[in-house]
Protein backbone atom coordinates (compact mmCIF):
# COMPACT_ATOMS: atom_id res chain seq x y z
CA UNK A 1 0.00 0.00 0.00
CA UNK A 2 1.45 3.62 -1.21
CA UNK A 3 1.56 6.12 1.36
CA UNK A 4 -1.51 8.16 -0.38
CA UNK A 5 -3.53 5.21 0.18
CA UNK A 6 -2.55 4.67 3.63
CA UNK A 7 -3.36 8.57 4.02
CA UNK A 8 -6.76 7.97 2.78
CA UNK A 9 -7.57 5.01 4.42
CA UNK A 10 -6.46 6.47 7.64
CA UNK A 11 -8.63 9.69 6.83
CA UNK A 12 -11.55 7.98 6.10
CA UNK A 13 -11.12 5.66 9.17
CA UNK A 14 -10.86 8.73 11.86
CA UNK A 15 -13.51 10.48 9.50
CA UNK A 16 -15.95 7.29 9.72
CA UNK A 17 -14.78 7.41 13.58
CA UNK A 18 -15.63 10.94 14.16
CA UNK A 19 -19.14 10.46 12.31
CA UNK A 20 -20.04 7.71 14.63
CA UNK A 21 -18.92 9.07 17.95
CA UNK A 22 -19.93 13.18 17.53
CA UNK A 23 -22.56 12.98 15.00
CA UNK A 24 -24.62 10.01 15.40
CA UNK A 25 -23.93 10.36 19.24
CA UNK A 26 -25.42 13.47 20.36
CA UNK A 27 -29.05 14.24 21.97
CA UNK A 28 -31.95 15.12 20.03
CA UNK A 29 -31.31 18.64 22.06
CA UNK A 30 -27.90 18.61 22.10
CA UNK A 31 -27.35 18.28 25.29
CA UNK A 32 -24.44 15.90 25.89
CA UNK A 33 -22.20 13.79 23.45
CA UNK A 34 -21.01 10.36 24.12
CA UNK A 35 -17.71 11.17 24.77
CA UNK A 36 -18.72 13.51 27.63
CA UNK A 37 -20.19 10.79 29.49
CA UNK A 38 -19.92 10.88 33.29
CA UNK A 39 -20.74 9.55 36.44
CA UNK A 40 -22.66 12.76 37.64
CA UNK A 41 -21.18 13.66 40.84
CA UNK A 42 -19.28 10.58 41.46
CA UNK A 43 -15.37 10.04 39.92
CA UNK A 44 -14.99 8.22 37.21
CA UNK A 45 -13.43 5.46 39.33
CA UNK A 46 -15.92 5.06 41.56
CA UNK A 47 -18.94 4.36 38.78
CA UNK A 48 -18.87 1.03 38.57
CA UNK A 49 -18.61 0.60 42.63
CA UNK A 50 -21.82 2.79 42.34
CA UNK A 51 -23.87 0.87 40.23
CA UNK A 52 -23.31 -2.29 41.98
CA UNK A 53 -23.85 -0.27 45.14
CA UNK A 54 -27.30 0.58 43.51
CA UNK A 55 -28.08 -3.20 42.86
CA UNK A 56 -27.81 -4.02 46.09
CA UNK A 57 -31.05 -1.95 47.02
CA UNK A 58 -32.58 -4.84 44.98
CA UNK A 59 -30.88 -7.51 46.54
CA UNK A 60 -31.91 -6.07 50.21
CA UNK A 61 -35.01 -5.05 49.74
CA UNK A 62 -35.83 -4.24 53.48
CA UNK A 63 -33.17 -1.00 52.69
CA UNK A 64 -35.69 0.60 50.15
CA UNK A 65 -38.28 0.19 52.60
CA UNK A 66 -36.32 2.14 55.01
CA UNK A 67 -37.52 5.35 54.34
CA UNK A 68 -35.02 7.33 54.81
CA UNK A 69 -32.02 5.43 52.44
CA UNK A 70 -34.13 6.24 49.41
CA UNK A 71 -33.01 9.45 48.85
CA UNK A 72 -29.46 8.28 48.98
CA UNK A 73 -30.19 5.22 46.66
CA UNK A 74 -32.35 8.05 44.04
CA UNK A 75 -29.46 10.64 44.22
CA UNK A 76 -26.92 7.68 43.12
CA UNK A 77 -29.18 6.56 40.16
CA UNK A 78 -29.56 10.14 39.03
CA UNK A 79 -25.55 10.23 39.53
CA UNK A 80 -25.42 7.00 37.16
CA UNK A 81 -27.91 8.12 34.30
CA UNK A 82 -28.45 11.94 34.19
CA UNK A 83 -25.75 12.21 31.46
CA UNK A 84 -26.85 9.31 29.72
CA UNK A 85 -30.68 10.54 29.69
CA UNK A 86 -29.41 13.53 28.09
CA UNK A 87 -27.57 11.96 25.51
CA UNK A 88 -30.13 9.87 24.40
CA UNK A 89 -32.80 11.71 25.49
CA UNK A 90 -32.95 15.19 26.06
CA UNK A 91 -33.52 17.99 29.07
CA UNK A 92 -36.70 16.87 29.60
CA UNK A 93 -36.18 13.07 31.85
CA UNK A 94 -40.69 12.31 31.06
CA UNK A 95 -42.78 10.57 28.62
CA UNK A 96 -45.67 11.92 26.43
CA UNK A 97 -48.68 11.06 24.54
CA UNK A 98 -47.03 10.90 20.56
CA UNK A 99 -48.87 13.35 18.42
CA UNK A 100 -48.74 12.60 14.78
CA UNK A 101 -47.19 14.93 12.31
CA UNK A 102 -45.24 16.69 15.64
CA UNK A 103 -41.30 15.78 16.50
CA UNK A 104 -40.89 13.84 19.92
CA UNK A 105 -39.53 17.31 21.06
CA UNK A 106 -43.24 19.87 20.35
CA UNK A 107 -44.32 16.70 22.18
CA UNK A 108 -42.16 16.64 25.12
CA UNK A 109 -43.05 20.79 25.03
CA UNK A 110 -46.61 20.90 24.51
CA UNK A 111 -47.50 18.00 27.54
CA UNK A 112 -45.05 20.67 29.62
CA UNK A 113 -47.18 23.18 28.32
CA UNK A 114 -50.00 21.70 29.48
CA UNK A 115 -48.97 21.17 33.13
CA UNK A 116 -48.62 25.34 33.97
CA UNK A 117 -51.74 26.08 32.13
CA UNK A 118 -53.68 23.32 34.30
CA UNK A 119 -52.45 25.30 37.49
CA UNK A 120 -53.68 28.70 36.04
CA UNK A 121 -50.36 30.88 36.16
CA UNK A 122 -49.88 34.33 35.86
CA UNK A 123 -46.76 36.17 34.49
CA UNK A 124 -44.58 36.75 37.50
CA UNK A 125 -46.23 34.33 39.69
CA UNK A 126 -43.99 32.17 41.58
CA UNK A 127 -44.02 28.13 41.04
CA UNK A 128 -42.61 25.39 42.58
CA UNK A 129 -40.87 22.15 39.93
CA UNK A 130 -40.65 19.30 42.46
CA UNK A 131 -38.34 17.00 41.32
CA UNK A 132 -36.95 18.93 38.32
CA UNK A 133 -33.92 17.41 36.86
CA UNK A 134 -32.03 19.14 34.81
CA UNK A 135 -34.76 21.59 34.11
CA UNK A 136 -36.42 21.05 30.63
CA UNK A 137 -39.97 21.37 31.79
CA UNK A 138 -38.77 24.45 33.96
CA UNK A 139 -37.25 26.01 31.15
CA UNK A 140 -40.63 25.53 28.82
CA UNK A 141 -42.81 26.64 31.58
CA UNK A 142 -41.14 29.91 32.34
CA UNK A 143 -40.91 30.61 28.39
CA UNK A 144 -44.45 29.85 28.10
CA UNK A 145 -46.19 31.46 31.06
CA UNK A 146 -43.36 34.40 31.90
CA UNK A 147 -43.98 32.33 35.58
CA UNK A 148 -40.49 32.09 37.96
CA UNK A 149 -39.72 28.74 38.45
CA UNK A 150 -38.03 27.72 41.47
CA UNK A 151 -36.34 23.92 40.65
CA UNK A 152 -35.82 21.12 43.69
CA UNK A 153 -33.76 17.84 42.91
CA UNK A 154 -32.27 15.71 45.09
CA UNK A 155 -28.93 15.14 42.76
CA UNK A 156 -25.94 18.07 42.98
CA UNK A 157 -25.00 17.32 39.43
CA UNK A 158 -28.18 17.86 37.97
CA UNK A 159 -28.41 20.94 39.64
CA UNK A 160 -25.36 22.24 37.85
CA UNK A 161 -26.58 20.64 34.52
CA UNK A 162 -29.66 22.62 34.73
CA UNK A 163 -28.23 25.82 35.98
CA UNK A 164 -25.96 25.66 33.32
CA UNK A 165 -28.95 24.63 30.44
CA UNK A 166 -31.15 27.88 32.01
CA UNK A 167 -27.95 30.48 31.27
CA UNK A 168 -27.48 29.27 27.70
CA UNK A 169 -30.93 29.62 27.37
CA UNK A 170 -31.37 32.78 28.77
CA UNK A 171 -33.85 31.75 31.14
CA UNK A 172 -31.85 32.28 34.29
CA UNK A 173 -33.76 35.18 35.32
CA UNK A 174 -37.10 33.33 35.08
CA UNK A 175 -35.32 29.52 36.66
CA UNK A 176 -33.74 29.20 40.08
CA UNK A 177 -32.50 25.92 40.60
CA UNK A 178 -32.04 24.58 44.62
CA UNK A 179 -30.76 21.61 45.70
CA UNK A 180 -32.72 19.57 48.13
CA UNK A 181 -35.14 16.65 49.49
CA UNK A 182 -38.82 17.20 48.11
CA UNK A 183 -39.58 15.47 51.23
CA UNK A 184 -38.21 18.24 53.77
CA UNK A 185 -37.81 21.13 51.18
CA UNK A 186 -35.86 24.37 52.78
CA UNK A 187 -38.80 26.89 51.73
CA UNK A 188 -41.49 28.66 53.94
CA UNK A 189 -45.03 27.69 54.46
CA UNK A 190 -47.69 29.35 51.65
CA UNK A 191 -44.65 30.54 49.57
CA UNK A 192 -45.63 29.30 46.16
CA UNK A 193 -48.73 30.36 43.77
CA UNK A 194 -48.52 26.81 42.01
CA UNK A 195 -46.64 23.94 41.48
CA UNK A 196 -45.57 20.86 39.85
CA UNK A 197 -44.84 17.42 39.66
CA UNK A 198 -44.14 15.54 36.30
CA UNK A 199 -42.54 11.65 36.63
CA UNK A 200 -40.87 12.77 40.05
CA UNK A 201 -42.61 12.11 43.38
CA UNK A 202 -42.83 8.35 42.47
CA UNK A 203 -39.48 8.35 43.81
CA UNK A 204 -41.19 9.30 47.17
CA UNK A 205 -40.69 6.26 49.84
CA UNK A 206 -44.45 7.68 51.26
CA UNK A 207 -46.69 9.85 48.70
CA UNK A 208 -48.04 11.38 51.40
CA UNK A 209 -45.14 12.55 52.72
CA UNK A 210 -43.82 14.48 49.66
CA UNK A 211 -48.05 15.73 48.83
CA UNK A 212 -47.86 17.22 52.65
CA UNK A 213 -44.71 19.03 51.94
CA UNK A 214 -46.15 20.61 48.93
CA UNK A 215 -49.53 21.43 50.53
CA UNK A 216 -47.47 22.88 53.15
CA UNK A 217 -45.37 25.43 50.59
CA UNK A 218 -48.12 25.99 48.36
CA UNK A 219 -50.49 29.64 49.34
CA UNK A 220 -54.23 28.73 50.05
CA UNK A 221 -56.48 28.81 46.82
CA UNK A 222 -53.57 27.91 44.86
CA UNK A 223 -53.50 24.52 42.31
CA UNK A 224 -50.73 21.99 42.26
CA UNK A 225 -50.72 19.27 39.06
CA UNK A 226 -48.79 15.82 38.96
CA UNK A 227 -47.96 13.69 36.37
CA UNK A 228 -47.55 10.47 38.75
CA UNK A 229 -46.43 6.66 37.49
CA UNK A 230 -48.39 4.36 38.91
CA UNK A 231 -50.66 0.80 37.63
CA UNK A 232 -53.48 1.05 36.39
CA UNK A 233 -56.56 -1.19 36.98
CA UNK A 234 -55.89 -3.18 33.92
CA UNK A 235 -52.74 -4.53 36.52
CA UNK A 236 -52.84 -7.73 38.43
CA UNK A 237 -50.94 -8.96 41.52
CA UNK A 238 -51.44 -12.36 40.90
CA UNK A 239 -50.18 -12.28 37.04
CA UNK A 240 -46.60 -13.36 37.12
CA UNK A 241 -46.26 -11.58 33.73
CA UNK A 242 -47.61 -8.63 35.07
CA UNK A 243 -45.57 -8.52 38.37
CA UNK A 244 -42.20 -9.24 36.51
CA UNK A 245 -42.67 -5.99 34.14
CA UNK A 246 -43.94 -3.91 37.26
CA UNK A 247 -40.64 -5.11 39.28
CA UNK A 248 -38.68 -4.33 36.12
CA UNK A 249 -39.34 -1.22 35.78
CA UNK A 250 -38.88 -0.26 39.61
CA UNK A 251 -35.52 -1.47 39.48
CA UNK A 252 -34.46 0.44 36.56
CA UNK A 253 -35.57 3.63 37.33
CA UNK A 254 -35.39 3.70 41.37
CA UNK A 255 -38.33 3.59 42.38
CA UNK A 256 -39.32 1.95 45.89
CA UNK A 257 -42.50 0.68 44.50
CA UNK A 258 -44.98 1.98 42.67
CA UNK A 259 -48.19 2.83 43.34
CA UNK A 260 -51.74 2.07 42.35
CA UNK A 261 -53.65 5.38 40.51
CA UNK A 262 -56.37 4.21 43.32
CA UNK A 263 -53.93 5.44 45.99
CA UNK A 264 -53.17 8.97 44.04
CA UNK A 265 -56.51 10.72 45.07
CA UNK A 266 -57.19 9.32 48.26
CA UNK A 267 -53.32 10.70 49.43
CA UNK A 268 -53.91 14.11 48.02
CA UNK A 269 -57.28 14.15 50.01
CA UNK A 270 -55.66 12.74 52.88
CA UNK A 271 -52.64 15.79 53.49
CA UNK A 272 -55.63 18.69 52.61
CA UNK A 273 -56.22 18.82 48.98
CA UNK A 274 -59.22 19.59 46.67
CA UNK A 275 -59.08 16.99 43.87
CA UNK A 276 -59.87 19.23 41.02
CA UNK A 277 -59.45 16.59 38.26
CA UNK A 278 -57.95 13.20 38.09
CA UNK A 279 -56.97 11.42 34.45
CA UNK A 280 -54.79 9.15 32.95
CA UNK A 281 -53.59 10.97 30.15
CA UNK A 282 -52.30 8.01 28.23
CA UNK A 283 -56.04 6.40 27.51
CA UNK A 284 -57.48 7.64 24.38
CA UNK A 285 -57.74 9.39 22.16
CA UNK A 286 -54.22 10.10 22.61
CA UNK A 287 -51.29 8.50 21.09
CA UNK A 288 -49.10 5.85 23.22
CA UNK A 289 -46.11 7.32 24.74
CA UNK A 290 -44.03 4.20 24.57
CA UNK A 291 -43.40 4.47 20.69
CA UNK A 292 -40.69 7.17 21.38
CA UNK A 293 -39.21 3.76 23.25
CA UNK A 294 -39.66 1.52 20.13
CA UNK A 295 -38.18 3.80 17.90
CA UNK A 296 -34.70 3.95 19.68
CA UNK A 297 -34.26 0.38 19.86
CA UNK A 298 -31.90 0.70 16.61
CA UNK A 299 -29.80 3.63 18.32
CA UNK A 300 -30.05 1.22 21.58
CA UNK A 301 -27.85 -0.78 20.01
CA UNK A 302 -25.44 1.99 17.91
CA UNK A 303 -25.25 3.67 21.49
CA UNK A 304 -24.65 0.19 23.07
CA UNK A 305 -21.21 -0.50 20.88
CA UNK A 306 -20.27 2.89 21.65
CA UNK A 307 -20.37 3.20 25.15
CA UNK A 308 -18.24 -0.07 25.11
CA UNK A 309 -15.74 1.15 22.80
CA UNK A 310 -15.46 4.49 25.02
CA UNK A 311 -14.89 2.64 28.11
CA UNK A 312 -12.54 -0.41 26.55
CA UNK A 313 -10.68 2.80 25.84
CA UNK A 314 -10.67 4.50 29.00
CA UNK A 315 -12.75 7.44 28.03
CA UNK A 316 -16.00 6.41 29.29
CA UNK A 317 -15.89 5.70 33.12
CA UNK A 318 -16.22 1.74 33.67
CA UNK A 319 -19.16 1.08 34.82
CA UNK A 320 -21.30 2.60 32.10
CA UNK A 321 -21.60 -0.06 29.81
CA UNK A 322 -23.90 -1.72 32.93
CA UNK A 323 -25.60 1.13 33.47
CA UNK A 324 -26.17 1.50 29.83
CA UNK A 325 -27.50 -2.05 29.68
CA UNK A 326 -29.51 -1.78 32.71
CA UNK A 327 -31.48 1.50 30.89
CA UNK A 328 -31.60 -0.88 27.70
CA UNK A 329 -33.44 -3.44 29.75
CA UNK A 330 -35.95 -0.79 31.56
CA UNK A 331 -36.81 0.51 28.04
CA UNK A 332 -38.30 -3.10 27.53
CA UNK A 333 -40.17 -3.20 30.44
CA UNK A 334 -41.76 0.19 30.32
CA UNK A 335 -42.97 -0.56 26.55
CA UNK A 336 -44.54 -3.69 28.06
CA UNK A 337 -45.85 -1.92 30.75
CA UNK A 338 -47.39 0.35 28.08
CA UNK A 339 -48.63 -1.82 25.64
CA UNK A 340 -50.17 -4.17 28.41
CA UNK A 341 -52.15 -1.27 29.47
CA UNK A 342 -51.38 -2.37 33.40
CA UNK A 343 -48.68 0.98 33.71
CA UNK A 344 -48.80 5.03 33.09
CA UNK A 345 -46.55 7.41 33.45
CA UNK A 346 -48.58 10.24 33.33
CA UNK A 347 -51.73 9.41 35.33
CA UNK A 348 -52.78 13.48 35.83
CA UNK A 349 -54.00 14.84 39.38
CA UNK A 350 -55.28 18.34 39.79
CA UNK A 351 -55.49 19.76 43.23
CA UNK A 352 -56.18 23.04 44.80
CA UNK A 353 -55.35 23.56 48.29
CA UNK A 354 -58.44 25.24 49.89
CA UNK A 355 -58.38 29.37 50.77
CA UNK A 356 -59.65 28.05 54.11
CA UNK A 357 -56.40 25.68 54.59
CA UNK A 358 -54.32 26.08 57.50
CA UNK A 359 -50.43 25.04 57.15
CA UNK A 360 -49.82 22.69 60.07
C1 LIG B 1 -39.39 9.38 34.84
C2 LIG B 1 -38.33 8.60 34.80
C3 LIG B 1 -37.47 8.54 33.56
C4 LIG B 1 -38.26 8.30 32.29
C5 LIG B 1 -37.44 8.32 31.00
C6 LIG B 1 -36.93 9.72 30.72
C7 LIG B 1 -36.30 7.26 30.99
C8 LIG B 1 -36.80 5.86 31.30
C9 LIG B 1 -35.91 4.87 30.54
C10 LIG B 1 -34.83 5.73 29.92
C11 LIG B 1 -34.04 5.24 28.76
C12 LIG B 1 -34.06 3.95 28.34
C13 LIG B 1 -33.20 3.42 27.26
C14 LIG B 1 -31.96 4.29 27.04
C15 LIG B 1 -31.10 3.81 25.85
C16 LIG B 1 -30.68 2.37 26.04
C17 LIG B 1 -29.88 4.71 25.67
O1 LIG B 1 -29.13 4.30 24.56
C18 LIG B 1 -30.27 6.17 25.50
C19 LIG B 1 -31.12 6.65 26.67
C20 LIG B 1 -32.38 5.78 26.89
C21 LIG B 1 -33.33 5.98 25.71
C22 LIG B 1 -33.03 6.21 28.24
C23 LIG B 1 -33.54 7.65 28.16
C24 LIG B 1 -34.42 8.09 29.34
C25 LIG B 1 -35.55 7.08 29.63
C26 LIG B 1 -36.51 6.96 28.45
C27 LIG B 1 -38.07 7.63 35.94
C28 LIG B 1 -36.65 7.37 36.29
C29 LIG B 1 -38.93 7.85 37.15
C1 LIG C 1 -37.47 11.31 36.16
S1 LIG C 1 -36.78 12.75 36.79
C2 LIG C 1 -37.96 13.95 36.18
C3 LIG C 1 -37.33 15.31 36.11
C4 LIG C 1 -38.20 16.41 35.53
N1 LIG C 1 -39.47 16.50 36.21
C5 LIG C 1 -38.38 16.19 34.06
O1 LIG C 1 -39.50 15.79 33.69
O2 LIG C 1 -37.43 16.39 33.31
C6 LIG C 1 -37.17 12.70 38.53
C7 LIG C 1 -36.59 13.85 39.33
O3 LIG C 1 -37.01 13.75 40.69
C8 LIG C 1 -35.93 14.09 41.52
N2 LIG C 1 -36.11 13.50 42.86
C9 LIG C 1 -36.35 12.22 43.17
N3 LIG C 1 -36.42 12.07 44.52
C10 LIG C 1 -36.22 13.31 45.05
C11 LIG C 1 -36.20 13.82 46.37
N4 LIG C 1 -36.37 13.04 47.44
N5 LIG C 1 -36.01 15.14 46.53
C12 LIG C 1 -35.82 15.96 45.46
N6 LIG C 1 -35.81 15.53 44.19
C13 LIG C 1 -36.03 14.22 43.98
C14 LIG C 1 -34.73 13.51 40.81
O4 LIG C 1 -33.53 14.06 41.30
C15 LIG C 1 -35.06 13.90 39.37
O5 LIG C 1 -34.64 15.22 39.17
Amino acid sequence: MDSLTLFCTGALLAGGLYWFVCILGPAEQKGKRAVDLSGGSISAEKVQDNYDKYWSFFRRPKEIETAEKVPDFVDTFYNLVTDIYEWGWGQSFHFSPSLPGKSHRDATRLHEEMAVDLIDVKPGDRILDVGCGVGGPMRAIAAHSRANVVGITINEYQVKRARLHNKKAGLDSLCEVVCGNFLEMPFPENSFDGAYSIEATCHAPKLEEVYAEIFRVLKPGSLYVSYEWVTTDKYKGDDAEHVEVIQGIERGDALPGLRSYVDIAETARKVGFEVVKERDLANPPAEPWWTRLKMGRIAYWRNHILVTLLAAIGVAPKGTVDVHEMLFKTADYLTRGGESGIFTPMHMILCRKPETAKSS
